[in-house]
């Protein structure tokens, strides 16, 4: 195409963006105005009705906002002569009854994603549009079949300059360059569980959150009902992805971290690697069930209650039959000490009877006199704090809290928890530390086999909801039988289900779905994303397949990046208790990150600790990494040195990894943020230095892998500052190195010199 033919079709592209953009200001204000009636409508609609069409006005209109920068970012022209744009939301011209604009999780806009110049499928030209803001500034065509028929090159660089643009603090969604391996993973439309693996960099995170923006898509009724929970591996992760999905129009999720997944708890304390490991093992489900059943307890000496005519005895045969008639119940144990405290008190009461009739009351001729005084003693019984001690002492209420603080803190609980299987003693702690971040999944687990909080409050609380949700299901069975619907028509049922409009029925409870699935431990999501899969205990998942009980879910993870030694070592241990072999499994092998020259060394580091994994491809070319070598106490120093270096180029993000221990003795640069190989998982950045990469190999059972994760940060530079004579793996092939001027104290990588 010549310059000038290129200048017209830019001009006449730019005429039809604009006029979508006209659309787009159409719809937002004709949505923004039902929404402003829906909502302030007050009479003739019914509440259901008004809910869910402000429910559907108010995300009608977050979508086309999101839609804003990048509307419309490319078009294909098919062989029958038919053009279809593509962007982030679909517009419809209702005059003439035709398509402007292709939603690009529609399937029509497949063949964009797809088309290769080997199978163009239908598709014989397609442009990549740039834009900034509502500006087109240019585009990139690809030509998948000439005019006569023969192949022509297409071009991927709409990609490459995707790929190369500096990184922000926030991930970006990739809707305008998805492509064709990623693109069969996010529109996989199949139920269950889906593993998606690859190596560093390849899109597993970009890929799961385009999924759910697929499925919300597709199963909106179904999946917005419930939410969709994204598990990432800390708060700074979670940040920097947390912008995608709205981005692409959806706020139905809940991002959360494994510190986070019991409610009311936000644990950010790590626990030292043995710790993490007992832990984090399934058989912490029997640990702590023996725990539970040790706070059942039978008295040592009998306990004395003084009642007005008699003193009675909670003596070891009288609670071991009570708690036997407890157990025997089947009931969790908050709920089963209704159970041990009536029949206690029972017991008690016969005893009382039978003490103070002694010698004088027949049982046998005095029926009601026996009657009489033992309604007198259950009376007393009832208010008595000697008997309320007993039972406390006997069957305490537990919150899961209070159950693992006093099992953590008590060598000798630790000891029967462990019931003659491994010793638990490394779990030994005080009872005012902080909750850590193994803890969660244990707490969730506490609250399984402790059976909901019977206190009265919550038992009030309970009842109301329970109220409301009856009263929700009652309406919607009412609404939707009695109405006439033709097939098009919103039922009830469909826009809005019980939990949801019981939800709304609690005063005061005007929070939206994601603030209320979060908040409640019994909450069950429609879908669950796992990303950094790789890390999660056994004890972690089972508290996630206890939120997800339709087993939908996208598991996302690299298990050469595996940090935690709790973890499992492969996907079928993980998933074969809940699934089975009834999972799917996709891998994605080009790394979209890492420069070519990055991952060479990378890549090196991976065959020295896995040498049977293959590293991913990078797709394009970067700068020479740099190494260097300086004294540990000149760490500081060269470490200024190097980011002063690496900051002149304006807007670039920085980041320095290190080993905890290496971290603790420099002082990191304002320019640049300070992490461990852990804390970095799933982050990128366009410079990373790495500090002293054997102390990182030497830090726990994983280092390899920590170093590998490390390496792979960066999106354009990678710099390593050595303290000691560079690591095997890490040593040779000048080749890949640039050279470095060598400022400041300096000195040679290795005794011989190199
Ligand atoms: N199709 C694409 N178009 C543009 N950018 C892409 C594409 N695929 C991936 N990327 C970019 O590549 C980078 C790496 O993606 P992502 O973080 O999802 O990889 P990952 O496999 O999860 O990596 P890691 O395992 O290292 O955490 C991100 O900047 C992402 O936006």
């Amino acid at each position: 195409m010549s310059s000038v033919e290129k200048q017209d079709e830019l001009a006449a592209e730019r005429r039809y963006v604009s006029d979508l953009y006209a659309h787009l200001d159409a719809e937002k204000a004709e949505a923004a105005a039902r929404l402003e009636e829906e909502s302030g409508r007050t009479e003739g609609a019914r509440l259901w009705e008004r809910d869910a069409r402000t429910a559907h006005w108010s995300r009608r209109l977050s979508q086309l906002r999101a839609a804003e920068n990048g509307l419309c970012f490319g078009r294909m022209d098919r062989v029958d002569g038919i053009r279809s744009y593509i962007g982030r939301v679909g517009l419809f011209d209702d005059e003439v009854d035709e398509p402007l604009l292709t939603d690009w999780r529609a399937p029509g806009a497949q063949p964009f994603y797809c088309a290769t110049e080997a199978a163009p499928g239908g598709i014989v030209r397609r442009r990549h549009f740039r834009t900034r803001g509502r500006l087109l500034l240019g585009f990139h065509e690809d030509v998948l079949v000439s005019a006569d028929g023969s192949e022509t090159v297409g071009a991927d660089s709409a990609i490459i300059s995707s790929l190369s643009a500096p990184r922000g603090e926030s991930m970006r969604d990739i809707v305008a360059t998805i492509q064709a391996e990623q693109d069969e993973i996010i529109r996989l439309d199949r139920p269950g569980v889906l593993v998606i693996e690859g190596g560093p960099g390849t899109g597993k995170t970009a890929v799961a959150l385009h999924r759910v923006a697929f499925l919300l898509y597709h199963h909106r009724e179904r999946l917005s009902r419930r939410g969709v929970l994204v598990i990432g591996p800390n708060a700074g992760f979670l940040r920097y992805i947390g912008s995608v999905l709205p981005s692409l129009g959806e706020t139905d999720v809940v991002l959360a971290a494994p510190g986070e997944l019991y409610p009311g708890v936000t644990a950010t304390a790590e626990d030292g690697a043995e710790q993490a490991k007992i832990k984090g093992d399934a058989s912490m489900v029997d640990v702590l069930r023996r725990a539970v059943a040790d706070r059942q307890e039978i008295p040592r000496e009998p306990i004395e209650i003084e009642l007005s005519d008699v003193a009675v005895h909670v003596d070891a045969p009288l609670a071991e039959q009570a708690r036997e008639r407890a157990r025997s119940v089947g009931l969790p144990h908050n709920p089963a000490r209704r159970v041990f405290r009536e029949h206690l008190g029972a017991l008690l009461v016969r005893q009382a009877v039978c003490r103070i009739g002694e010698g004088w009351l027949n049982t046998d001729g005095s029926a009601d006199l026996y009657d009489e005084l033992a309604a007198d003693v259950r009376a007393e019984l009832r208010s008595h704090p000697g008997f309320h001690d007993a039972v406390e002492r006997l069957w305490p209420a537990l919150t899961p809290q209070r159950l693992l603080a006093e099992l953590f803190s008590s060598h000798d609980r630790l000891a029967a928890a462990a019931g003659g299987g491994a010793c638990l003693a490394a779990l030994y702690r005080s009872a005012d530390e902080a909750w850590t971040i193994p803890d969660a999944p244990l707490l969730d687990e506490a609250a399984e086999l402790l059976g909901e909080d019977l206190v009265e409050e919550h038992r009030q609380a309970n009842q109301k909801k329970q109220d409301a949700q009856d009263y929700a299901v009652g309406v919607l069975q009412i609404l939707d039988s009695h109405d006439d619907h033709d097939d098009e028509s919103l039922r009830a049922s469909d826009v809005i289900d019980a939990a949801s409009l019981a939800g709304r029925q609690e005063e005061g409870d005007h929070r939206e779905l994601a603030e209320r699935a979060a908040a409640d431990r019994n909450w069950t999501y429609g879908h669950l994303v796992v990303d950094e899969a790789q890390e999660l205990s056994p004890m972690a998942w089972r508290v996630l397949m206890r939120r997800c009980p339709s087993r939908s879910a996208t598991i996302v993870g690299d298990l050469a990046q595996r940090h935690s030694s709790a973890a499992a070592g492969d996907w079928s241990a993980v998933l074969s208790h809940y699934v089975g072999d009834r999972w799917a499994y996709r891998g994605l092998s080009i790394n979209y990150r890492t420069p070519i020259e990055v991952m060479a060394v990378a890549a090196n580091v991976l065959r020295a600790f896995a040498p049977g994994l293959k590293p991913p491809d990078s797709v394009r070319h970067g700068d020479k990494p740099w190494r260097r070598r300086v004294e540990a106490d000149a760490l500081t120093d060269a470490l200024r040195d190097a980011v002063e270096q690496e900051a002149k180029a304006d807007g670039r993000s920085i980041a320095v990894i290190a080993a905890p221990q290496t971290l603790a003795t420099v002082a990191v640069p304002e320019d640049a943020v300070a992490l461990t190989p852990a804390a970095a998982k799933g982050l990128e950045f366009d410079v990373v230095i790495v500090l002293a990469p054997d102390e990182i190999l030497r830090d726990g059972e994983h280092g390899g892998a920590d170093l590998y994760v490390a390496l792979t940060r960066a999106t354009r530079r990678l710099g390593i500052l050595h303290t000691a004579v560079p690591p095997a793996c890490l040593a040779g092939g000048d080749d890949r190195w640039a050279e470095v001027s060598a400022t400041g104290r300096a000195i040679p990588l290795s005794p011989t010199g190199k």
